[in-house]
């Protein structure tokens, strides 16, 4: 693609008609957001956003279903697509066809993505997502950082540290996951609305890198990407429009862009045949995005008191209803040719106790990946780079040199011979109820999203990976036990989960996090506000959809002189 030459006389952005850019003006900023970038943005906002609307309409009316007691299940519409054995999703390409470890990150920070990209992983995912905390600065920098990643330029210096981060000899091949459709972007206006935030995503990496990217990392192929929080196929049919768009304006063949579908909401797991079918030119496989599979359990459920979830923590994937779920997965990944992903551990390395660590190394991190790879998964996620070398050892020691297992037919899913069931699909999982449970949630959720708030998507704590994902699952778990009063255990006790337990858990937890933190940073913090809104999510008589989207309002920062003409 072309790119503009004229500049502007001010410093504001240059913009096509009908685009306004109310994010703050920096050059480097500039250099991504350019007239050409943003057309290429606005035509496929303008192309899609009608379709989008539509499905998003069509989320909340299964919802609708949902709550008056239809439960999900496979649609009898499209058994021919599910039963049909004559087609197959287009080869895998070369250059991914080894993807056992992949690491994932948020596009931002800088020093982050060299460290993912030299880390030993095959694939690092650059993340929009659950990872990152979708502010103007993090997003722009996020792109600024993947074109210096793809152009093999990207440096970065710690001063306070004295170090220099560049990229090593065999970088990992980076797949970039853009942000869910539900997600607007608020500082870029499309005939004066707010654009879909995901195309803002898809749309500024694939203008500036493809041709890089080609040449270079995909051999041929790519951009790669992954792609988060679908419900339906027809979500999955609007990216396929907006790959073959991209493809036919960039002048590439169709096909090669691919992308692997996070399989990570309750509705999409009786869509996966349906969603790869869609993609079938395009598909990159499926990966088992857990975290928020549980929290949209919950979400999808939410109208059902015979569906409350044990505590967070004893939601893995051992529980019937999950595993069910990894297995159905990577039997249709494998019937179609293509890649069955693994999901993500949630532990990172405890720096202070060596034994601990190593603990659990073993006792968590290799045994699920060991059950992944067991059941038939071609590769899996790590959260921190410290996880690679235990991750890798499981893996390439159990596919002993093959780069997957696809034609294999191998693994626990397809040696069992099972046909999983919509029933094994949604069978409740078992455990306790504790008021422990509902601390924890607390404790977790308000630290994240004053985190979020601040900037920071991901986050270290109590030893685990906490992402948008995760603390999802805080908030809803809460909304849920709450709205249906789940009787918890208090040590013995029983208790009723009400609104007054809350406020006083709430206030207890806060208390605790001050103390923890210590009072100048918490005081510093988004605590108190973050605190407010936790609270809120959780009582509120209808359960809002997102946390990130009722929370985004308050990371929205306008400049509305940022774009040219100058209105300053
Ligand atoms: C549910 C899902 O969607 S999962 C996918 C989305 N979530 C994620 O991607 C989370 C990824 N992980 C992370 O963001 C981080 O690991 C965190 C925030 C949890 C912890 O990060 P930190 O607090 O920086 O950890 P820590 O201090 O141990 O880091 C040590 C080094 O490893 C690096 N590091 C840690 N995690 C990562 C990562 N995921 N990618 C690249 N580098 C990393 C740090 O940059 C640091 O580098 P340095 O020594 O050069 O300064
Ligand atoms: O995106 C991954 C998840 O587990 O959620
Ligand atoms: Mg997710």
């Amino acid at each position: 693609m072309a790119t503009n030459a004229a500049a502007p006389p001010c410093p504001c952005y240059d913009t096509p008609e009908g685009v306004d850019i109310l994010g703050r003006y920096d050059p480097e900023f500039a250099a991504i957001l350019t007239r050409d970038a943003l057309a290429f943005v606005a035509g496929l906002q303008r192309e899609f956003r009608g379709a989008v609307r539509y499905a998003m309409e069509r989320r909340r009316e299964a919802q609708r279903r949902y709550d008056a007691g239809e439960l999900p299940r496979f649609d009898p519409a499209t058994r021919p697509v599910r039963e049909a054995g004559g087609w197959a999703c287009a080869p895998v390409p070369p250059a991914i066809a080894d993807r056992t470890v992949e690491i994932t990150g948020p596009a931002e920070p800088r020093k982050m993505v060299i460290n993912a990209l030299n880390s030993g992983a095959k694939v690092f995912m650059a993340d929009f997502e659950d990872a990152l905390s979708p502010t103007w600065e993090n997003l722009m920098r996020g792109q600024v950082n993947l074109r210096d990643a793809v152009a093999g330029t990207i440096t970065y210096r710690d001063a306070a540290r004295g170090r220099e981060y560049r990229l090593g000899d065999r970088p990992a091949t980076l797949f970039v996951r853009p942000r869910g459709w539900h997600l607007p972007e608020a500082h870029v206006l499309v005939d004066g609305e707010p654009a879909i935030g995901c195309l803002v995503d898809f749309g500024l990496y694939f203008f500036h890198s493809h041709a890089a990217f080609r040449s270079g990392q995909g051999a041929g192929f790519g951009p790669f990407f992954y792609l988060p929080k679908m419900e339906h196929s027809r979500e999955a049919r609007i990216w396929k429009g907006v790959f073959e768009r991209a493809e036919k304006e960039a002048g590439i063949g169709r096909g090669s862009i691919r992308a692997t579908v996070l399989v990570e909401t309750l509705p999409a797991v009786f869509q996966m045949e349906e969603i790869l079918h869609e993609l079938r030119d395009h598909s990159a496989g499926l990966n088992c995005g857990r975290w928020d599979y549980i929290f949209s359990y919950v979400k999808t459920f939410r109208a059902r008191p015979d569906r409350l979830l044990p505590d967070r923590a004893l939601v893995g994937m051992a529980q019937h209803f999950m595993r069910s779920y990894s297995h159905l997965l990577i039997q249709t990944c494998h019937r179609r040719g293509v890649h069955a992903m693994g999901g993500m551990a949630a532990q990172i390395p405890i720096k202070d106790d060596a034994a601990a660590n190593e603990a659990a190394l073993e006792l968590l991190v290799r045994k699920d990946k060991l059950r992944e790879v067991r059941a038939g998964h071609d590769g899996t996620w790590a959260a921190h780079p410290g996880l690679i070398p235990a991750i890798r050892e499981v893996f390439e020691g159990h596919l002993g040199g093959r780069p997957n297992q696809i034609d294999a037919a191998a693994g626990d899913a397809a040696r069992a011979g099972v046909a999983v069931t919509e029933e094994d699909l949604l069978q409740p999982p078992r455990g306790a109820r504790t008021v422990e449970g509902l601390r924890h949630n607390t404790r977790v959720g308000v630290q994240y999203v004053a985190a979020w708030l601040s900037g920071s998507g991901s986050v270290p704590l109590y030893n685990l990976m906490e992402d948008a994902a995760t603390a999802e699952i805080s908030r809803v778990q809460n909304w849920q036990w709450l709205r249906h009063g789940a009787v918890l255990d208090a040590g013995g006790v029983e208790v009723r989960a009400t609104p007054e337990l809350l406020a006083r858990v709430v206030e207890e937890e806060m208390a605790r996090v001050e103390a923890e933190v210590g009072a100048e940073r918490f005081r510093r913090g988004r605590y108190a506000e973050a605190g407010r809104i936790f609270s809120r999510q959780c009582t509120a008589p209808e359960l809002d959809d997102f946390l990130t989207l009722d929370a985004y309002n308050l990371i929205v920062v306008h400049h509305p002189g940022a774009s040219s003409p100058c209105k300053l």
